[in-house]
């Protein structure tokens, strides 16, 4: 991986671009002697201002990545360069970067306003109180500046954490799981308004979570991490429509699993012939969202079998059985179909052809 994004200019001479903000190269660690890699080879580099979410099921190596990018963990391989500059063995707190934890401790004897205030040792003392307001304002809290942290609901308190990170001025920013401690609804409305804060003050972001709707709704960037290595990373419509194994197809949704026999565009699969997105030659591994399966009548009684229904209000999604496999499929909801009726299932979109 390069350090610097090159491109060129309509007659073909390369421009060098400033360097990304964050670029991560061959990164490897391993806690202990005999223990497996907990994060083996990852690269991956991050633009100013861009959000990215690391994405795995727990022990893959996401928070190991997000405390060597810190400087907690000394990588045992690869280096960390920030700006272009190579900051792998240097302290935390010579990194300019904030970082917000699951339990994102406040200082309990400490009102919000000072909370908020210790973070700004690179502002003059007297013009601290002021500027501090002015992060809480935009957090919404404004008027609460001179409570006291346990006065404030989990989100109040997840938000002057979020505040008193901001008031640093970090370039970069990581959060590991932040949102967790919230509810579901206080967690989707939270989340969009870090994101909007985010975007607001143009910092560059880093969030590390295990939940996939998170990371597509949340980030610009979604990275995939299984046994400590990064599968893939693509912006979330790509990575969630373009899967490139068959880990990422599953854990960013339902999908469909399907073997083929590929004969150019067309592969033969169990729900007869389906268009893939890459010309291939013989067998090959499929993805195809349940979404992307239409229900209609069966002419006759060789259809699928309805074996589960499970209505969501919007859409419902269904359980299948075709010739002795399992199918999932999901469609809106104004037309319901009957647990044992049979059905025709059909592709309408092109199946990914998935790397392993
Ligand atoms: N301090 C440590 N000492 C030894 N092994 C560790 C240590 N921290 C993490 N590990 C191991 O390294 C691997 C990666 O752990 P890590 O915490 O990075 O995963 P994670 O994806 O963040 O998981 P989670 O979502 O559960 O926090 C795991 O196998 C874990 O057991």
């Amino acid at each position: 991986m390069t350090n610097l994004n090159i491109s060129a200019d309509p007659k073909g001479s390369p421009i060098r671009l400033a360097a990304p903000l964050l670029s991560v190269n061959g990164l490897t660690k391993r806690y202990r002697h005999g223990d497996p890699l907990a994060v083996e080879d990852v690269s991956f580099s991050l633009g100013n201002g861009e959000i990215l979410a690391l994405l795995g099921p727990s022990g893959c190596g996401k928070t190991t990545t997000l405390r060597m990018i810190a400087g907690f963990e000394t990588p045992d391989g690869g280096e960390i360069l920030l700006h272009g500059k190579r900051v792998t063995h240097l302290p935390p707190q010579q990194r300019r970067i904030g970082i917000v934890f699951q339990d994102y401790a406040l200082f309990p004897h400490m009102s919000l306003g000072e909370n908020v205030a210790f973070a700004m040792r690179h502002i003059a003392k007297a013009k601290r109180p002021a500027k501090a307001r002015e992060w809480l304002d935009l957090v919404g809290l404004a008027d609460l500046s001179t409570r006291m942290p346990d006065e404030l609901s989990g989100g109040q308190q997840q938000r002057v954490a979020l505040a008193r990170t901001l008031a640093a001025e970090p370039e970069l920013v990581l959060l590991d799981e932040p949102f967790s401690n919230l509810d579901a609804a206080l967690r989707e409305s939270t989340r969009k308004e870090v994101r909007r804060l985010f975007k607001a003050a143009g910092t560059s972001v880093i969030l590390v979570t295990h939940d996939q709707a998170e990371a597509l709704s949340f980030a610009d960037q979604v990275g995939v991490m299984h046994s400590g290595q990064l599968l893939q990373m693509d912006r979330p419509e790509r990575i969630y429509q373009t899967p490139a194994t068959a880990f990422v197809a599953e854990f960013l949704g339902h999908t469909n699993l399907l073997e083929g026999m590929a004969d150019g565009e067309i592969a033969q699969t169990a729900l007869g012939p389906v268009a893939i997105d890459h010309r291939q030659q013989g067998p090959v591994r499929l993805s195809l969202r349940p979404e992307h399966l239409s229900l209609s009548a069966a002419p006759d009684d060789h259809g699928a079998t309805i074996v589960e229904r499970e209505f969501r209000g919007h859409d419902c999604y269904y359980l299948l059985e075709h010739h002795g496999q399992r199918f999932c499929a999901i469609t809106p909801s104004h037309i319901l179909w009957k647990i044992g009726e049979q059905v025709c299932l059909e592709p309408q979109r092109t199946a990914t052809v998935l790397r392993d």
